[in-house]
């Protein structure tokens, strides 16, 4: 079973990816790491992070475990990887990895922004989960804090516009739902709460 988990940055998809995975033993990637390891070496390389030709050596060249970076996680990452994913051919190299993982037997979660309609179209599940702006800014707030990140919610609320300005209006796999995803608004509901409406979704999807 391949379930897709898609949605603008910090509406939780993450969060509800690895549970719904857990809750079915399937494995689990965030393929969002990716784009945020991409990033990471083209400055190590010692490129602009726009150049496309250092963004596609990066994307070719990397290896699974360079994802568990704990540095891949902070803000800065993650608008510098909105930058890289905008490169086509940045995504087409992502893409093989990705359908590879999707495909292993027996299935798996992915999530992302692009998962439910360029990566796995033919995904059993697909969710698309959003938030209001200032709940995410709110909670990926207190996670940064709790990291002992000096942020100020004022800047994370401005990451996240200029992140999802950015990752709805490339021309290469913008985020959108895909047709057939269901929506999940998770801004009034609590992780467990968020969870359960998951699997409710999941279950109707594939008829259990
Ligand atoms: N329903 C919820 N209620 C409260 N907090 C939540 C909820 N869902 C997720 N969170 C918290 O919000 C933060 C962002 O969640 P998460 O990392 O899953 O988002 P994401 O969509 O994967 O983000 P990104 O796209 O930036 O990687 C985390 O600290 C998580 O614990
Ligand atoms: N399928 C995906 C996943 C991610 N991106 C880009 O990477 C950035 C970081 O992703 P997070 O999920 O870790 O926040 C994101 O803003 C996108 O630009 C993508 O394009 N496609």
């Amino acid at each position: 079973m391949i379930i897709a988990i898609d949605g603008p940055a910090a509406s939780g998809k993450g969060t509800l990816a690895k549970r719904i995975a857990e809750h079915w033993g399937l494995p689990c990637l965030d393929t969002g790491l990716l784009y945020r390891a991409v990033a990471r070496d083209v400055v190590l390389l010692g490129f602009r992070i726009d150049d496309p030709w250092a963004a596609l050596i990066a994307a070719r060249s990397l290896h699974p475990a360079e994802l568990l970076d704990p540095d891949l996680r902070t803000p800065q990452a993650g608008d510098a990887a909105s930058i890289v994913a905008r490169i086509p051919q940045v995504r087409t190299a992502l893409l093989v990895y990705q359908r590879a993982f999707a495909t292993q037997p027996g299935g798996a979660v992915l999530d992302g922004r692009d998962i439910g309609t360029v990566v796995c179209p033919d995904a059993d599940a697909k969710i698309y989960v959003t938030a209001r702006t200032e709940v995410r800014a709110k909670r990926r707030f207190l996670e940064c804090q709790g990291r002992g990140e000096g942020v100020t919610i004022e800047g994370i609320l401005a990451d996240i516009r200029r992140r999802d300005e950015r990752d709805a209006s490339r021309g290469s796999a913008p985020m959108r739902p895909a047709d057939d995803a269901d929506l999940l608004d998770t801004s009034d509901l609590d992780i467990e709460a968020a969870f359960d409406a998951a699997v409710g979704l999941i279950k109707r999807k594939i008829g259990q």
